[in-house]
């Protein structure tokens, strides 16, 4: 295993009018880790994940994807690189298929257009074809093949998840950005994606970077936990660290119900 962080973010900052979403913030992630980047609402981990995948450009600081400067890609060129993220509002083509929704945002391998159509180039076929192939495979480790075709739309809250999770598996990254992948789904669904987190990681050697509400998956499945407060970075531990850490239990009791920060 190398030992330089895949992804390093080093003293980013990044203000909206007056508000410093992030402030002066650092992190490292290592090749096959996964990572847990918590706080209050409000804390600035969705920010850090807009500014990984280049929607945000921050004020300041550096951000390394294998010890590549990130900040110069366009956010079209993070995918490619080996990024992917879900949402934490789903963001699916909801009257569109299971199938296209996987096939969607993987354009940058299926170079089929126009001019691809146009001249049946076999290269672009080709990729065509392994992008489709990789599609049905993750649907078939989803449990989504029966839904193929089937409008997203159609589907109950817990399958769309999948749905969204494995359109960021199709173009094979190195690194995957969860946010809130627990959200809205009930115990059993949560377990099993606990169990699929790990054995992306497991398995198929996937780093994972994951913001998340629910304690009980981020303390069972993450090595390490970075804990934001008003943009800044307040902890950064082991589970067990942080959830003994003085400032971490003060700012989610501050601010929340003592038993979601405890749970
Ligand atoms: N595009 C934007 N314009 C203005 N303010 C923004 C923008 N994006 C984020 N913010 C503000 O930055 C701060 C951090 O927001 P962010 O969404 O990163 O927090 P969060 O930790 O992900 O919160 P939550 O857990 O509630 O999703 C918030 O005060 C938010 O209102």
């Amino acid at each position: 295993m190398s030992s330089r962080p895949l992804l390093e973010i080093e003293n980013m900052s990044i203000a909206f009018g007056g508000l410093k979403a992030v402030d002066n913030f650092s992190l490292g992630v290592n090749p096959g880790a996964i990572v847990g980047l918590i706080g209050p609402n409000g804390a600035g981990k969705t920010t850090v994940f807009n500014c990984i995948a280049r929607y945000y450009q921050p004020a300041s600081g550096a951000i390394r994807f294998d010890g590549v400067d990130l900040l110069s890609a366009r956010p079209h060129q993070v995918l490619p690189r080996g990024i992917a993220r879900t949402f934490q509002n789903m963001e699916l083509f909801r009257s569109m298929t299971v199938q296209d929704n996987l096939l969607v945002g993987q354009h940058c391998e299926i170079r089929s257009g126009f001019w691809g159509a146009a001249l049946s180039l076999a290269g672009s076929r080709r990729n065509e074809s392994e992008v489709r192939r990789r599609a049905v495979a993750v649907m078939e480790r989803f449990g989504l093949m029966s839904f193929a075709h089937a409008p997203v739309s159609s589907l109950p809250y817990g399958l769309q998840k999948m749905v969204e999770f494995g359109r960021a598996l199709v173009s094979k990254p190195r690194l995957i950005l969860l946010d809130e992948p627990a959200a809205g789904l009930n115990p059993s669904e949560t377990k099993e994606l606990t169990d699929l987190i790990r054995r992306l990681r497991d398995e198929d050697g996937i780093t994972v970077m994951l913001v998340e509400h629910d304690m009980g998956l981020v303390r069972s499945i993450c090595d390490e936990i970075y804990v934001m407060d008003f943009g800044r970075r307040i902890a950064h531990g082991t589970p067990d660290e942080i959830s003994r850490n003085p400032l971490v239990i003060e700012a989610y009791l501050g601010k929340q119900e003592p038993e979601h920060a405890a749970a």
